[in-house]
């Protein structure tokens, strides 16, 4: 590793009185990868923000190759050589890599785009980088994993000496996860920079040469990842307390099915046969991008599939046509895309915790503020939701507190009282992304609490080992077809790969 790269020295910032960031300095050299691992609400994004130039300090300051930067927008700090790919996939579906990658940087002649300038300019990057995908192909076409790249490209495009890499496996399976980190090593063969956000504390400890660990606002550690340090060190440094990792107890299933779908089509997945019992957690494995999310649409209301089949639901035979219809059926949905499409972001995180159960919140057509609030505010102790208030507007939270928020809207519904939930499906589409570790365990513990009291849970998840450690039964999708399940108790993360391979 080279010389010091960037030096944050001791940057302050508060939105509206509110400490977010206090006192904090690091430290980065070229060719290291630096994790910067927090809860949930601690200021990883708002410090990475300040370094790219999206928010100015407080107090402090930044320096790149020793000289003090006085940038003020994000253009400054591109031509200061600093880039961010972001956690959501930015790239546009119907352009091709390449013409994502020089996006906004478009070469012209005589007043035209000038594609084969264009084409080579990412050809180029492209070889730089040894990378193996079809640059010339839709973005569409490509898988997640590619497009993260093709994103992290059009980073590099900028030919930046500083990339910071905000949550770029928050989506990916364990294999697409691998080829990025692949394509990490190249980029600290060329001595770039990097700063690695994560909430996957192993691949912080397998991939990265160094951790800073931010606890509410402060930098409680900086240090070399070495053999020494465990993941349970760096939870304890982040939460304060140990987060096991036990699987959860089996809930008390009765046997009794409350959903059969056969030869159901939709986008390009087939469901063969898929069954949920009252009282069970069933997960759905598959490569991000299988059908899995459109699947969980379909039991929604929110899609019509392309072939019903045959199903059974509760007493009737056939899917919601709407999300109206689903709801009052009892079937709940959190989401992939929850912030877009669940969540009201200039609402107070009170007003979107309601919004699912206003009926439940009511009296002789009144809403009870007094009944709303204490709902809130049971939620939000539940879930430990960091907020200035129940008056803050979910916007300005962070981004794992605005998926507790979102999770935690549909909950307000049955409430968290031991009432019973049987004929009630709750359809969670990767409920725990972006989600830290102390949080995640709290998603569990719910998770397992709503099929005790006889509610029947439908998830998904990137991550195979959270399934295995919060479900009964898991349906592979493999060969775009859902058919086959397995008991989660005898299943291994490798098995279910080599399963949705
Ligand atoms: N524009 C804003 N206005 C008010 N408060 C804000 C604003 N932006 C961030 N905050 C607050 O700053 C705190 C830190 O947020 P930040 O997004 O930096 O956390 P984070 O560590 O990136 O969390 P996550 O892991 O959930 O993404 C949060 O409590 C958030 O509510």
């Amino acid at each position: 590793m080279s010389e010091e790269l960037l030096r944050v020295e001791a940057v302050s910032k508060a939105f509206g009185g509110v400490q977010v960031l206090r006192d904090v300095s690091l430290s980065l050299k070229g060719g290291e990868v630096l994790a910067l691992v927090g809860a949930n609400g601690a200021g990883k994004s708002t410090l990475i923000k300040v370094i790219c130039g999206a928010h100015a300090a407080d107090e402090g300051a930044i320096y790149i190759d020793g000289q003090k930067q006085s940038y003020r927008t994000v253009r400054d700090a591109v031509a200061a050589g600093v880039a961010v790919a972001h956690q959501h996939n930015m790239t546009i579906s119907r352009l091709t890599g390449a013409q994502n990658i020089e996006l906004g940087r478009e070469p012209t002649r005589l007043g035209l785009i000038d594609k084969r300038e264009l084409r080579r300019r990412a050809e180029a990057l492209w070889r730089a980088f040894d990378v193996n995908i079809d640059i010339d192909a839709e973005c569409g076409d490509l898988g997640p994993g590619e497009q993260k790249i093709v994103d992290i490209l059009k980073a590099l495009a900028t030919n930046p000496r500083i990339l910071i890499l905000d949550e770029p496996t928050a989506t990916l399976t364990l294999g697409e996860s691998k080829r990025l980190f692949a394509f990490i090593d190249q980029l600290r063969a060329k001595n770039i920079g990097v700063i690695f956000i994560s909430h996957h504390l192993q691949e912080v400890l397998d991939h990265c040469d160094s951790v800073v660990v931010l606890k509410d606002g402060r930098l409680v550690h900086q240090g070399l990842v070495d053999e020494t340090l465990t993941r349970e060190d760096i939870v304890q440094m982040m939460i304060g307390r140990s987060v096991a990792r036990e699987k959860r107890a089996s809930s008390a299933v009765d046997g009794e099915t409350v959903l059969a779908v056969q030869n159901l089509k939709v986008a390009n997945l087939h469901v063969g046969r898929f069954e949920a019992n009252r009282g069970e957690v069933v997960g759905i494995a598959g490569l991000i991008g299988s059908g899995q999310t459109e699947f969980l649409q379909c039991l929604a209301g929110a899609r019509r599939p392309a072939q019903t089949g045959s199903v059974m639901l509760f007493d009737k035979t056939a899917l919601p046509r709407t999300v109206g219809d689903a709801v009052v059926s009892g079937i709940y949905s959190v989401p992939a895309d929850r912030i877009n499409t669940a969540m009201f972001g200039a609402l107070t995180v009170e007003e979107n915790l309601s919004s699912a159960s206003l009926a439940g919140l009511s009296s002789k057509g009144f809403i009870s503020s007094r009944m709303a609030r204490t709902r809130a505010a049971e939620l939000i102790s539940a879930l430990a939701i960091k907020c200035a208030g129940q008056g803050q507007k979910v916007q300005e939270l962070s981004g794992g507190n605005q998926q507790k928020v979102s999770f935690a809207r549909w909950l307000s519904r049955p409430g968290l009282s031991e009432a019973s939930l049987k004929n009630q499906i709750f359809l969670l589409d990767n409920p725990t992304e972006g989600v830290d570790v102390g949080a995640k365990a709290e998603f569990y513990d719910l998770i397992g609490r709503l099929a005790k009291r006889g509610g029947t849970v439908i998830v998904t998840s990137a991550e195979f080992t959270e399934l295995i450690a919060i479900c009964d039964r898991i349906y592979c999708i493999s060969d775009g077809t859902l058919r086959d399940h397995f008991p989660a108790v005898e299943m291994t993360e490798e098995a279910l790969l080599l399963k949705t391979n």
